[in-house]
């Protein structure tokens, strides 16, 4: 039975007006983006902590601090393909890759094929190899009175 691993990642950034937008890669035309260190694409940042945590490593934090002028206002695509060639050069493939972001707004669903797209040559995988799904909080807490997004995030990897 060659090694096989699962990891989950999770991450939330709150809105700000005037921010990009940015989501799976993809700028969103909007008035307010997300809050964060880097571009603050919280899908891209759960989806680098469930591939990291899947092969037993520290997560985003870790490689990237948000201490560090390095990383601010970076492209979270640059960090994504640096976490799959770290797994990469460990000798881990990647199976799948499997997302749920809950946002009152932007719609997502519209814009859902250039993410996929995005977040596939980023972590060097097809498009069929990654899930995007979107819901509402129906209006419930935080994220229901549309203070920020979350987004989760599960990874299978593998070694031959
Ligand atoms: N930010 C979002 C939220 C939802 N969607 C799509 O709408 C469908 C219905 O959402 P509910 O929260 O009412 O269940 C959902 O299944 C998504 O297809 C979206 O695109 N972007
Ligand atoms: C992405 C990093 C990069 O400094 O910063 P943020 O955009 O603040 O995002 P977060 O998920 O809060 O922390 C992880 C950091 O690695």
């Amino acid at each position: 039975m060659p090694p096989i691993r699962i990891g989950q990642g999770y991450d939330i950034h709150p809105f700000e007006d005037g921010r990009p937008m940015v989501l799976g890669g993809v700028t969103f035309d909007t008035p307010y983006g997300l809050q964060g260190h880097s571009d603050a694409d919280v899908l891209t940042h759960a989806i680098c902590d469930a591939l990291l945590g899947a092969a037993g490593l520290p997560d985003i934090g870790h490689y990237f601090p948000n201490t560090d002028p390095k990383y601010k206002g970076i492209d979270s695509q640059e960090l994504l393909k640096e976490v799959a060639a770290t797994l990469r050069e460990k000798g881990w493939e990647i199976v799948n890759i499997d997302t749920a972001m809950i946002a009152e707004k932007p719609k997502i669903y519209p814009r859902l094929a250039e993410m996929k797209a995005a977040l596939s040559q980023s972590a060097g995988i097809e498009p069929e190899q990654i899930g995007i799904k979107a819901t509402t909080n129906e209006k419930i807490g935080s994220l229901g009175r549309a203070e920020g997004i979350a987004a989760h995030a599960s990874a299978l990897i593998f070694k031959k």
